[in-house]
């Protein structure tokens, strides 16, 4: 059987003077949450486009079960189950919470009948149900983040790509988001990317950890490896903090 896993293969990415990823592979599994850390503009959003289609590597491939979908535009990969959240919300304003995770999964070929059966799961699933009726354009941020994670899910990801999902949440908020991600895994066969800079959180949700710096990667593996090598934390903190964590 061909393993069910999302792969990045030796891509590398360049902007105008810019090497944004050097080579980097990355491989996310069904039923599992993949941490991707590292400081800020170390090239970890773009591993994201580049899974999603929105960047195209100057070499290297993109695999989804075993399937080269390189050549495939964004919207083609996403009918293949991978979805993403972006950093700042891109929620259709003008619609209800209900309407906007319906479109999506009309979009991706339910029928309005059984479109309607995900999005009662998913504002259940969400807390969202007080606010079925409400335009998107009046929520706070918080709710905004979960309800565009709700859309995402209602297109029947294999893969969710989610970019700084926690970011500008109250602790309470963030939480509550957190339960709900945790399950998602096995519940929906899903494989999951966080980007987050909340390194608390990642550790207690991520079953792995890819650190990456300057576009390359500097460390993969369990989250209590990762966390302690010496490149991570001087990436993330400077070199003096490699020495002090040395004396602990
Ligand atoms: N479209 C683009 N054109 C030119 N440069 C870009 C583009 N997108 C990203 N970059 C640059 O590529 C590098 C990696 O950016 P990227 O957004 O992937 O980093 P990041 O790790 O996600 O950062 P952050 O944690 O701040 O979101 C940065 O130097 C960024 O300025």
């Amino acid at each position: 059987m061909v393993n069910q896993s999302l792969k990045a293969n030796s891509v590398t990415v360049e902007f105008v003077g810019l090497r944004a990823l050097d080579n980097v592979s990355l491989t996310l599994n069904r039923r599992e949450i993949l941490g991707l850390i590292g400081p800020n503009g170390s090239g970890k959003t773009t591993l994201i486009n580049v899974l999603t289609g929105q960047v195209k590597p100057v070499s290297g491939t993109v695999t989804c079960d075993g399937e080269d979908i390189s050549a495939l535009l964004p919207r083609e990969r996403a009918l293949r189950g991978i979805l993403r959240s972006f950093q700042t919300v891109r929620l259709f304003s003008n619609l209800t919470v209900e309407e906007n995770i319906e479109v999506a999964a009309i979009a991706k070929g339910s029928s309005r009948r059984a479109a309607g059966r995900i999005v009662d799961r998913l504002l259940e699933e969400f807390s969202l149900g007080a606010y079925r009726a409400e335009l998107a354009s009046s929520l706070n941020y918080g709710d905004e983040r979960r309800v565009e994670i709700a859309r995402a899910l209602a297109a029947e990801p294999k893969y969710l790509l989610l970019d700084e999902p926690a970011a500008g949440m109250n602790e309470d908020e963030s939480a509550t988001l957190m339960q709900v991600l945790a399950r998602l895994p096995q519940e929906r066969d899903l494989g999951i990317i966080i980007i987050d800079h909340d390194m608390p959180l990642i550790m207690r949700l991520c079953h792995r950890l890819q650190a990456i710096a300057q576009g390359k990667t500097i460390g993969e593996g369990g989250v209590d490896e990762v966390r302690r090598l010496p490149a991570v934390i001087e990436a993330y903190l400077g070199a003096d903090a490699v020495e002090s964590e040395d004396h602990a």
